[in-house]
């Protein structure tokens, strides 16, 4: 069996295959990841502009008296021109005329009679932003590789581009297995319960815009099970089956895998909850197994899915985001498995490990807001004593 890091890793080193390109709408892209370079189409600002409300003057050495020629707001089309001596009225991002050397702002300038009079000595070039100040035409606006957000849909939006190349997110499967499973809805025979595990994945998924997610539910069937794998590999990124992945004489999830030709990467890993996890890949696709017990299979969701999600997103290899706290107790760990454990940080950051870790129950996580994660070798912890967490 082998340990969370070694599994971590043999996740992260996979192979992704070089992801396609798709186009999207610019309004539709915040989150992906650009595919390709994209080019300033553009001088920005085009135009020289003012960057105050006030006078755009055309200065002549210590001469503090401008004739007031005109008006020029913001939207305005029609390029005046200065001639030595003069000024005209100008407001915040209003086109400077290219024969202004200075905008003065209105606070420190009196309009009267038709002249403008400076109450304060002038800067050359004062409060106007040149053409292509942010950037120039053909000039890298964004690196292929950069992670589209609200700044970057503003900025690409101001070039006027309408469209970039994202690499697109990775469409996935969730095979959820089980005789014993029912949708809400039908009342429960006996031995039965409600699906959860496939809810909790889609939902969770959906919560990060991974919505190219179809779900299947099988019986405990070989021949299902072969089938319905056969089926997911044509079709998707990455398959998620929810239990049948342990030892039990209903359990075909590794049968189907091995008769199908998955390699296998890893399968068993030293963690409480989630020993049973398999990982795999054919192809471009790959393959997790998590174990049906819900907490192991949210946990294994986390830890290894998401951080491979995101690299298959075109983002670094990163899930859940990871800090230290001090723990508000102390705590020995039983067993010889490292653990994620369900803990609720308090307003103070102090970390509390809460009642309820067994794999089989949710409430723990419910009521959870981040994992504290306990190393192999990790054996007693002490109150205050700082913890590794994965915040939820
Ligand atoms: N002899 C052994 N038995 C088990 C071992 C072992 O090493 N030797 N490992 C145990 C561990 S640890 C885990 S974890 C589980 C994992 O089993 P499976 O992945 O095969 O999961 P199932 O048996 O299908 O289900 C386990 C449990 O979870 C419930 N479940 C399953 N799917 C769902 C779902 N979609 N929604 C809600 N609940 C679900 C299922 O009813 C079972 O109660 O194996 C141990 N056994
Ligand atoms: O590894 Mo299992 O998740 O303990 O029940």
């Amino acid at each position: 069996m082998i340990t969370v890091e070694e599994a971590l890793s043999l996740v992260e080193a996979a192979k992704v295959s070089k992801a396609k390109v798709i186009e999207m709408p610019l309004l539709a892209a915040n989150g992906w990841v650009l595919a390709e370079t994209i080019y300033s189409p553009m001088d920005m600002p085009p135009f020289p502009q003012s960057a105050m409300d006030g006078y755009a003057i055309h200065y002549v050495a210590h001469q503090s008296t401008y004739k007031l020629i005109g008006e020029i707001a913001a939207g305005e089309s029609v390029q005046q021109e200065l001639i030595a001596g003069e000024a005209a009225r100008i407001f915040t991002g209003a086109p400077v005329p290219s024969s202004a050397n200075m905008v003065i702002r209105q606070e420190d300038a009196q309009a009267l009679d038709g002249k403008v009079i400076f109450t304060q000595i002038p800067k050359l070039q004062a409060n106007i932003r040149p053409e292509g100040e942010q950037i120039k035409k053909n000039a890298i606006a964004l690196h292929a590789g950069h992670l589209l957000q609200d700044g970057s849909i503003g900025f690409l939006a101001s070039l006027g581009v309408e469209k970039v190349n994202v690499i697109p997110k990775p469409s996935i499967a969730i095979i959820s297995t089980g005789n014993e499973l029912v949708e809400a809805g039908t009342p429960l025979k006996f031995g039965q319960i409600y699906e959860s595990n496939v809810h909790m994945l889609q939902s969770a998924l959906s919560l990060r815009n991974i919505v190219d997610v179809k779900t299947y539910h099988i019986k405990d069937d070989l021949k299902h099970t072969v089938d319905t794998l056969k089926f997911a590999l044509e079709r998707y990124d990455l398959i998620i089956f929810s239990g049948g992945i342990s030892v039990g004489d209903y359990d075909y999830v590794k049968e189907a895998l091995t008769l199908n030709q998955v390699e296998t990467l890893f399968y068993k890993v030293k963690q409480k909850p989630g020993k049973p996890l398999y990982f795999g890949k054919k192809g471009a696709a790959f393959i997790f197994g998590l174990p049906g017990n819900p907490a192991a299979c949210l946990t294994g969701f986390y830890i290894y899915i998401l951080p491979l999600i995101a690299k298959l997103s075109g983002k670094p290899f990163v899930g859940l985001s990871k800090s230290t706290a001090p723990l508000n107790h102390a705590f020995e760990r039983k067993g010889d498995r490292a653990l994620f454990l369900k803990a609720k940080v308090d307003q103070f950051g102090k970390v509390d490990i809460l009642d309820g870790q067994s794999s089989a129950m949710l409430q723990a996580f419910a009521n959870a807001n981040a994992l504290v994660y306990v190393g192999l070798g990790q054996n007693k912890m002490v109150k205050g004593e700082d913890v590794v967490l994965y915040h939820l």
